[in-house]
């Protein structure tokens, strides 16, 4: 279920062709290459978090996927077209956070969504998309007056005052307090369980991921290094326990293996009696993701590549000091 570099998020067993399909997707800014070959699907009607640290590149495939970045390579085909030649028609039916409304930063939130409304042939009702995001109260404030966490809703309500098809939302949590953080969830996932829309967010807290994402992809300086439902990649993070031990001459010891009880007999064997300090450990899904992270990052550093991050030591049979 888990990736290596390269290899494609598993292709939709539905016969409906996919919302979004990328096929080694490739970015550059100068002579910096940030995307290095990035490959996705996302199905109709799914929530589908894009979860990776900063900088590892969710708003630039964002971006492209959007058609506001022109790709260096690859191929991308949104709701079946390239996002490069997409037309107006094209994007009425998909639901982004544009810039353009903090120009209107004096205007009251429904007269600001009744304005956007008028941009579509079939808009939401104003009144309900601002009942929908929470923001029935602060319907008569001035935009400059909401709280981060309020803006935040109002991007999302300008999202989809056209009826989208698709939903675009990047880093949409980032700045809201716990209480405003749930709602939000709440909203995505009725706006995907009623309404059928797509999502595409992105998010570096893979808590967020887990509890909103129909299937994450952990993109890691610029490759995916893992996908999968939350539940298949808890069980892959799972998968290899962490044996630690103290060995007879004093050293920590460490090993990953699939079959714990058999290292520990061993284990026991080898040394003649009780193995000192001896702990069993299943990783959770956040201490692989953590630990990618910091590998990728102690890669960087180093300039070298890493191979196989998700499942970093699994298998290997070395025991690590
Ligand atoms: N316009 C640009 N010109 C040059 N480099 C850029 C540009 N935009 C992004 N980058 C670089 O590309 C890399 C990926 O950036 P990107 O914003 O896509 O990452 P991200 O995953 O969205 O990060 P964050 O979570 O911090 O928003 C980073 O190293 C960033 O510095």
């Amino acid at each position: 279920m888990t990736t290596t570099e390269g290899a494609p998020v598993p292709p939709t067993a539905d016969a409906a062709p996919p919302v979004i399909q990328v096929s080694g997707l490739r970015m550059s800014y100068g002579s910096t290459d940030v995307l290095h070959g990035v490959d996705l699907e996302v199905r109709r009607g799914e929530v589908f978090a894009l979860l990776g640290p900063n900088g590892a590149g969710k708003s630039t495939t964002v971006e492209i996927l959007e058609g506001f970045r022109q790709r260096s390579a690859g191929t991308v085909r949104v709701l079946g077209t390239d996002p490069a030649r997409g037309g107006d028609a094209w994007r009425g039916r998909i639901g982004l956070v544009l810039q353009s409304w903090r120009d209107h930063r004096r205007w009251r939130v429904a007269e600001l969504l009744t304005h956007f409304a008028t941009y579509h042939e079939a808009p939401r009702d104003p009144a309900e998309l601002l009942a929908l995001v929470g923001l029935t109260g602060q319907s008569g404030k001035q935009v400059d007056q909401l709280s981060g966490g309020q803006r935040r809703r109002l991007d999302v309500a300008l999202a989809l005052v056209g009826r989208p098809e698709l939903v675009f939302l990047d880093e949409p949590t980032t700045g809201f307090d716990p209480e405003a953080r749930r709602d939000f969830h709440d909203l995505i996932e009725r706006l995907a369980r009623d309404e059928g829309v797509t999502v595409l967010l992105t998010t570096h807290d893979l808590v967020e991921a887990e509890r909103l994402a129909d299937r994450i992809a952990m993109l890691v300086n610029g490759r995916i290094r893992a996908h999968g439902t939350p539940a298949e990649l808890a069980r892959s993070a799972a998968a290899h326990a962490e044996v630690r031990w103290t060995a007879p001459d004093g050293t920590a010891r460490r090993e990953h293996t699939a079959d714990p009880s058999r290292l520990v007999w061993e284990l026991h064997r080898e040394i003649g009696g009780p193995v000192a300090d001896l702990e069993v450990r299943r990783p959770t899904l956040e201490d692989t993701y953590l630990r990618m992270v910091h590998r990728e990052e102690a890669a960087e550093t180093a300039a070298e590549p890493v191979t196989d991050a998700f499942d970093d030591g699994v298998g290997s049979g070395t025991r690590a000091a």
